[in-house]
């Protein structure tokens, strides 16, 4: 990408008519998104142009938000991603922000950091949050790998999955049953703490969700989006039409299935290589489904709740990284978040994506993205639909269409600060 081009260019020499064409760029050949873009009468250019709304890679993103690139963003343009929403999305960073968020809520004695004391096997005691529970327990290795041994040696028959932060779409996953597959790593980490860490060198550790909510024998997870307009103050909105993506393969927890992919990742990018792949359904099952099903087989109220348990989590990973977030105006995010529910009905959040795929794998899942990109637009987009990073992104209800707000602290400061007049 060329650096300087928005300082070259300007804003001049244009006329009335290409002032008011929203002028887009996109690192993706996703039709999806470009479609919807031209169906608005936008028009393309590319990076080096002049463009009003940019949706970019992640690294093009922090290349523009690099200091060195003396790139200037103007006030009517704005771009698909925060500079550091790897603190959101990197697996590692994401527990460390989350056990910092937990540690600052318990140092102010906020009761939403309040413990319970569970037993465990052999009457040991462990403490858990109560309401701030909802990352499985992971550890980052090898920074972490002691920390983990004594944790181990206190529940052996825990399961684990090893997941690479620098890799996505299932590379390198592997569940784990037993020390003797974690061996290496102890070498490993000794040769590695010699050096200067990277993320590629990082993996998570997190404690197996063996207890899935299985549909039909198998085992899924939600794909939920997110929409945020600003970190400070925090403006969220969570999409109703999100899915479930199921495995192939019935659940099975037997050491001979351990290592089969099929049957314990989720990700579609997996899937739809196995024999037992359905085209015609993609392995995915709408939300609004799921409620249904649900409702029926638990109960309302206990869907309800699960529901409501989904956007509290979300909110609160999102306060997590807000202190840390470069918040740039001239950015909005939307995000795939990837829950699994377990059969006790607790969602765990597993991880953030901040490109979640905007490729549709069938007819359904076409018209699902297509209206979520118009939908995020018309939330990010002023009323008079023209890129504006000065706007005070209070969308109307209108706008939402099928977002619902899970936050914005604008509106909370302004309800609290209306109701001391009264
Ligand atoms: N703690 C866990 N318990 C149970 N299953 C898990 C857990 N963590 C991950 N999985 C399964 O493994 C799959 C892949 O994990 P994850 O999404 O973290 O990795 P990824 O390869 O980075 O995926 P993506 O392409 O979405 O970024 C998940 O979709 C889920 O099905």
């Amino acid at each position: 990408m060329k650096q300087n081009s928005v300082y070259s260019l300007g804003m001049y020499g244009r006329t009335n008519r290409d002032r008011k064409q929203v002028r887009f760029c996109a690192d993706f050949d996703k039709s999806i998104v470009i479609n919807s873009f031209l169906r608005r009468g936008w028009r393309e250019v590319t990076p080096e142009a002049d463009w009003n709304i940019y949706w970019s890679n992640t690294a093009n993103c922090r290349s523009i938000f690099n200091l060195e690139t003396g790139y200037r963003l103007q006030d009517n343009q704005i771009i698909n991603h925060f500079p550091n929403h790897y603190e959101l999305v990197r697996k590692d960073l994401l527990v460390k922000n989350i056990r910092r968020y937990r540690k600052e809520l318990e140092r102010e004695n906020n009761p939403l950091a309040e413990k319970t004391q569970n037993k465990i096997a052999d009457g040991q005691v462990v403490s858990r949050y109560l309401y701030l529970d909802f990352i499985p327990t992971t550890y980052i290795l090898p920074t972490d790998y002691n920390l983990f041994l004594e944790e181990y040696r206190k529940s052996p028959q825990t399961m684990y999955i090893l997941k690479p932060c620098a890799k996505s779409q299932g590379a390198g996953i592997c569940l784990i049953n037993k020390l003797s597959k974690l061996k290496k790593w102890s070498r490993e980490s000794k040769k590695y703490l010699q050096h200067q860490l990277t993320s590629k060198d990082m993996y998570v550790l997190s404690r197996y969700i063996d207890n899935p909510l299985l549909i039909g024998g198998k085992k899924f997870d939600l794909r939920i989006y997110v929409l945020v307009t600003s970190f400070r103050p925090l403006k969220a909105y969570m999409y109703r039409n999100g899915f479930c993506r199921f495995c192939s393969l019935k659940y099975d927890t037997s050491l001979t299935e351990l290592d089969n992919i099929f049957v314990h990742l989720t990700n579609v990018s997996v899937q739809k290589y196995g024999e037992e792949y359905n085209e015609h359904h993609g392995g995915k099952l709408g939300i609004q489904n799921l409620k249904l099903y649900l409702e029926g087989t638990r109960g309302r109220e206990v869907t309800q709740r699960l529901f409501e348990d989904m956007q509290w989590l979300i909110v609160h990973s999102l306060k997590a990284v807000a202190p840390v977030m470069a918040n740039d105006r001239h950015c909005f995010e939307c995000y795939g978040y990837d829950i699994i529910i377990d059969d006790n009905l607790k969602p765990w959040l597993i991880e953030v994506n901040a490109s979640p795929s905007m490729t549709a794998t069938t007819i359904n899942d076409r018209i699902l993205k297509y209206n979520l990109v118009e939908n995020l637009l018309s939330i990010v987009l002023p009323p008079d639909g023209f890129p504006d990073a000065r706007w005070n992104k209070i969308p109307s209800a209108e706008a939402l269409g099928d977002f619902e707000t899970l936050i914005d602290e604008d509106l909370m400061y302004k309800e609290s600060s209306d109701e001391k007049k009264l």
